[in-house]
């Protein structure tokens, strides 16, 4: 048996329509290691999936295991192998971004405070790191969803539009930071964009059309 080349995450026939928006119907995918696309054009249900996938939006039939473990059978366990951030979220505006990251590691046990240096760094956050996240400009606050993401040490890790009100510089640090973490074999990294991006070592495509 070849363990190392089993899907990290499967779904299996997910339904999940809006009242006046068709969205998926029995949809299955496989997601391996490494970095999978999910591209598509406006309102074909790029965050809506990714929701799908943290366990944040319920779907209304089909199955989500990762690594063996059930959505409907162990929620708190499967909710806990997956980093994902509503990148418009306002529930962490009351803390700092240093609180916020301390506050992960109660998910994540292999939460890495060592990499934070780095990754604020080369996203130049580090003047920011002691104001709360609702002082942040939209780019800076994506720019901490980002960090974590990278030092959470999840199995499943979706990010989405992660290029999205970002300088040019930290981009690149992204495109790097993506490189780097797509050979760590036991993570997938799911990434929704409209379209693939030069530079990224995508190695599955989920498309979801224009
Ligand atoms: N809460 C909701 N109620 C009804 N329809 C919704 C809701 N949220 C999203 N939709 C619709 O479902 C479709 C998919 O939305 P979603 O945000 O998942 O798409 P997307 O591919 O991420 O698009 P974009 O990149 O434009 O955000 C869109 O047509 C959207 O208008």
């Amino acid at each position: 048996m070849k363990h190392s080349n089993a899907p990290i995450l499967k779904a299996i026939n997910l339904t999940f329509n809006y009242p006046h928006q068709e969205l998926f119907n029995n949809l299955s995918v496989e997601i391996p290691a490494g970095i999978t696309l999910v591209r598509g054009g406006d309102g074909r249900g790029k965050s809506s999936l990714l929701r799908l996938l943290a366990g944040d939006l319920p779907a209304q039939a089909g199955e989500l295991q990762i690594n063996g473990v059930s959505l409907n059978e162990q929620p708190d366990l499967y909710r806990r192998q997956v980093f994902w951030v509503d990148p418009r979220s306002e529930a962490f505006d009351q803390m700092t971004a240093h609180e916020y990251f301390a506050s992960l590691h109660a998910t994540y046990p292999k939460f890495d405070d060592s990499l934070l240096p780095a990754l604020t760094e080369g996203l130049s956050l580090t003047p920011h790191l002691d104001k709360k996240l609702y002082m942040l400009s939209t780019g800076s606050k994506r720019k901490v969803w980002l960090a974590a993401a990278f030092a959470a040490g999840a199995t499943l890790n979706l990010l989405d539009d992660p290029f999205a009100s970002l300088d040019k510089a930290s981009i690149n640090f992204v495109v790097k930071m993506l490189n780097r973490v797509a050979g760590n074999s036991p993570q997938a990294w799911v990434i929704a964009l409209y379209d693939a991006v030069d530079g990224v070592p995508f190695t599955t495509t989920i498309d979801l059309g224009d």
